[in-house]
């Protein structure tokens, strides 16, 4: 059970996701990235595996801070490893993330699974085996027939609900779109999207996240006409109080925090202040699969639903261990993009959906990745 190495193998993989200047997802032409996979290893040959870019999982911080706290270790006492590594984070110089404490908290739930030859959301204790999916759309572009009108929204709307989404959120449009950021278009998207799929569907908005709090009342009152389900994200999360004033004064509900710093800790703050009617965590957010439960726990101690951010095995597996959160967040989805085609490194998606809208967790050891090794020696870069 003695941790004896930590390594990572980075490779190139084939997307036509790209990133634009703030960061958001958008369809274009195939090109090869650089992923890297996380491996810990134990003294009886077990691994545990997690994917992150290179730069979170980077030598610096593998050698300065990780191989540190892991080699020598039981790799079964995850709430001290993570613990050490979390407490190491405020004299790192801020080069220790938590995104660097996910990919190795994920690695080591994964590692928990391999081991035992268990699916980690039984290990944590599952609630489900399934879970219906909300559609996240792509946020909006300038692309002809993309997501560049409401109009647009409203067919590929249709699309979704044709393949069996039962909810659909939308992003809508944000610099560099041109025009962006503008209430009143965003209003138009979900009115758009409302018309096209009717009033049984459940629908979201995740909105530009810097706007005011003046526009983002406008934003929710014309949201609560429309029966949407939340507000997500749509001024700067950190402000709590505009959060706080804007959840006095809607009700719809708000949810978050998705991208604030702090972990479990600040979310904790989010609960205790009135900020939000729905909590968010996401493993990525909050530093891996560990401090995303005790998110989920604590908004369950207050009668709150917490919904997970983003998609892929290690949220489902919060997901699927949890009563309170009502979805998996299944995206980012775009016209353009055949979302069930999966990754080249894998050889089963982690989030199949069903004709109904449901996600069905696969049953297989560690966090669930069919991840085909082979691929993975043969584009390797490092
Ligand atoms: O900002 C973005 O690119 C998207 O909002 C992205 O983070 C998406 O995963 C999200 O916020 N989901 O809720
Ligand atoms: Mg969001």
């Amino acid at each position: 059970m003695i941790i004896t190495d930590v390594s990572v193998k980075t490779f190139l993989t084939t997307t036509r996701r790209h990133a634009d200047s703030a960061g958001h997802a958008h369809p274009g032409p195939e090109h090869k990235v650089k992923q890297a996979m996380l491996v810990i290893r134990t003294e009886d040959g077990h691994e545990g595996y997690s994917f992150a870019a290179p730069e979170i999982v980077r030598p610096h911080v593998i050698d300065k801070f990780v191989k540190k706290v892991l080699i020598g270790q039981d790799h079964r006492d995850r709430e001290r490893l993570w613990q050490d590594l979390a407490h190491w984070q405020r004299g790192s110089a801020a080069q220790l993330t938590d995104r660097t404490l996910a990919a190795v908290d994920v690695a080591l739930w994964d590692l928990a699974g391999r081991t035992l030859n268990q699916p980690v959301h039984k290990l944590i204790g599952a609630y489900r085996d399934k879970v219906r999916a909300y559609g996240s759309i792509m946020c909006g572009d300038e692309i002809e027939g993309g997501l560049a009108t409401p109009e647009d929204y409203g067919r590929f709307a249709q699309k979704l609900v044709a393949r069996g989404y039962k909810g659909i959120k939308l992003h809508t449009w944000m610099p560099p779109v041109s025009w962006a950021p503008d209430v009143k278009m965003d209003l138009k998207a979900c009115a758009a999207v409302r018309e096209a799929v009717g009033p049984d569907i459940h629908l979201m908005i995740d909105a530009f996240h810097w706007y005011s709090r003046v526009d983002s009342l406008e934003l929710g009152r014309g949201l609560e006409k429309l029966g949407f389900d939340w507000i997500e994200e749509s001024m700067d999360e950190q402000s709590m109080s505009s959060y706080k004033w804007l959840s006095s004064n809607l009700d719809i509900p708000v949810l978050g925090p998705e991208s604030a710093s702090g972990k479990h800790w600040h979310r904790a703050e989010w609960v205790a202040s009135g900020a939000v009617d729905i909590l968010r965590t996401g493993v990525n957010d909050v530093g891996g699969i560990t401090p995303a439960l005790k998110t989920m726990r604590l908004a369950e101690a207050f009668g709150m639903d917490c919904e997970v951010h983003g998609n892929g095995s290690m949220n489902l597996m919060v997901v699927a261990s949890a009563k309170n959160c009502r979805w998996y967040e299944r995206g980012l989805l775009h016209p353009f993009l055949e979302y069930d085609e999966g990754f080249d490194y894998l050889t089963a998606l982690s989030d199949p959906m069903d004709e109904d809208g449901y996600v069905h967790v696969p049953d297989r050891p560690g966090i669930g990745e069919a991840i085909n090794f082979e691929f993975i020696e043969n584009n390797r870069v490092a």
